[in-house]
């Protein structure tokens, strides 16, 4: 990417029709290259938004009335002046006007640029900037909290007592070394284990709390399996919140694995509706090619997911006992997180459920939609369990997971060593290292590598 001060434009509304359209400029010659193509009531003035109509250059016939907002270096978003023309949103005027920016002077925007230039000014560090583009690729509710969260810098909140700390224990150590032989007053070793244990705790919190936040980011799959006939297509449909899967009374009805994406308590989920365990069936060879086809999808869905959700219907429990495929189901579930939906709780009275069944398992009725919530409160709370709470600030990237991993494990390493009574100088050999990793979260040191893969993500005209 190039830092020249040149001026940038963009559209950066998305592509296709629509109400409005918004062409965006940023730089030293915004404001005459968009006074060059409009004709305006009252001048332009900072902040202000005016009706202006724009022509075109050289024919001077009119291309649209539209709204131009000037927003004066250095309060903009980018700190240099930006202009934006709000136009109607017509694919062919919004490429026109841009054509004219660029004719009149303009270089057409790469992807992430206006973010990136916010950055470079200082308007944003690295950890708010990535977090602007995980708020527009948002999907659910939750991701775009978290996301405008550390857009308003919660993360770099986080970071800088931290980094303060860090910088003030190296201050210390390196003014112990070179007046040694000075009789100051120095820190003593207790002093410094106690500074490097506050060093690492919050950046072990911040650790962990990717765990989550990968999982907010990127979702989970969950696989619906069960016997055939336990109503796994009636559940998934439940959770899906439309008819998705076919669901008829015959057994066997689910051939193929059927999935969507769902949004359960903020986190998106990929669904699989399985075609079921059919192993007698199998084994007895009474499947047809598209029936065995089936299966093999299924036992593939319940290999990839992350969780599995079992379903069992409640009136077909042999004397409160687990069918054997079930049982292989839960035993083959290992290590991986499992719900048991006992469905069907509609047939049954609550005298029957009970049972050899030692899973915590969620009472359903497909058929009544009972029991569908609390599903969905099992499905998260489980998630929540397995990889740590919502309420803390959440390290959403891999870039920001890689710097404070490797600053937690220099600080680490300066802990284990002083404990053996590694010399100062190579104390701070760790501390340095843990700071270089801190300031790469922030961009607080950046090099041109590292910025050029994190706006390249961008949407033009962001
Ligand atoms: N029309 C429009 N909507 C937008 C943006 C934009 O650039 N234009 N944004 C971005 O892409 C986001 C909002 N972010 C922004 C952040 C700061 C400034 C800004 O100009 N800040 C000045 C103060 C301006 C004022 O107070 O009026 C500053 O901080 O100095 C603008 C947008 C989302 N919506
Ligand atoms: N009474 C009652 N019937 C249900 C319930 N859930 C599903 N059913 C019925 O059970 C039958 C089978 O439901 P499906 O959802 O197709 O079951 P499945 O497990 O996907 O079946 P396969 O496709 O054979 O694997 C249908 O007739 C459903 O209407 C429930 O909670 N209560």
């Amino acid at each position: 990417m190039t830092h020249v001060n040149d001026t940038i434009a963009a559209t950066s509304t998305p592509p296709g029709r629509g109400g409005i359209g918004i062409v965006r400029l940023s730089g030293p010659e915004a404001k005459t290259i968009v006074e060059g193509m409009v004709r305006l009531r009252r001048p332009l003035a900072p902040g202000r938004a005016r009706v202006a109509e724009i022509f075109e250059v050289g024919a001077e016939s009119i291309l649209d009335e539209a709204v131009v907002t000037w927003f004066a270096a250095p309060n903009s978003y980018t700190s240099e002046d930006v202009i934006e023309i709000a136009a109607h949103g017509s694919p062919v005027l919004l490429r026109t006007l841009l054509k004219q920016c660029i004719a009149l002077g303009a270089r057409l925007a790469e992807p992430g640029e206006f973010t990136e230039r916010a950055f470079l000014s200082g308007r944003l560090d690295l950890t708010q900037a990535e977090a602007v583009q995980g708020l527009i690729d948002a999907t659910t509710l939750q991701q775009a909290r978290t996301a405008a969260q550390q857009m308003g810098g919660a993360l770099s909140r986080q970071i800088s007592p931290v980094k303060r700390d860090l910088i003030q224990l190296i201050a210390a150590l390196e003014a112990g070394i070179d007046f040694a032989e000075d009789d100051l007053d120095l820190m003593d070793d207790l002093e410094i284990a106690r500074q490097l244990k506050a060093i690492a705790t919050p950046l072990a919190a911040l650790e962990k709390s990717f765990a989550y936040g990968k999982v907010l980011r990127d979702g989970f799959r969950l696989a619906v399996v069960g016997r055939p006939n336990a109503g796994k297509s009636s559940l998934f449909n439940r959770l899906v919140g439309h008819q998705r899967a076919i669901v008829t009374a015959q057994a066997g009805t689910t051939r193929d694995t059927v999935s969507e994406r769902v949004d359960i308590g903020g986190i998106p989920v990929e669904l699989v509706d399985t075609a079921g365990l059919r192993k007698e069936l199998a084994e007895g060879g009474m499947l047809d090619e598209a029936e065995a086809i089936g299966v093999a999808r299924s036992r593939e869905a319940m290999a990839d997911a992350d969780v599995l959700l079992l379903v069992v219907a409640a009136d077909g429990m042999d004397g409160g006992m687990l069918h054997s495929d079930d049982q292989a189901v839960m035993a083959g579930a290992a290590g991986r997180r499992l719900i048991v939906a006992l469905n069907k709780i509609d047939l049954v009275g609550d005298q029957r459920t009970p049972m050899s069944l030692e899973a915590k398992f969620i009472a359903t009725s497909a058929l009544n939609d009972t029991g569908v919530e609390d599903l969905r409160g099992a499905i998260l709370e489980g998630l929540r369990a397995s990889s740590g709470t919502t309420d803390s600030i959440t390290v959403t990237s891999a870039r920001q997971q890689d710097a404070i991993a490797e600053a937690l494990k220099a600080v680490r390493s300066a802990q284990e060593g002083f404990d053996g009574s590694m010399p100062h100088e190579m104390l701070l050999l760790d501390l340095h290292e843990a700071l270089g990793a801190l300031d790469r979260l922030t961009g607080a040191t950046h090099t041109e590598d590292i910025l050029g893969v994190i706006f390249g993500s961008f949407c033009i005209g962001k």
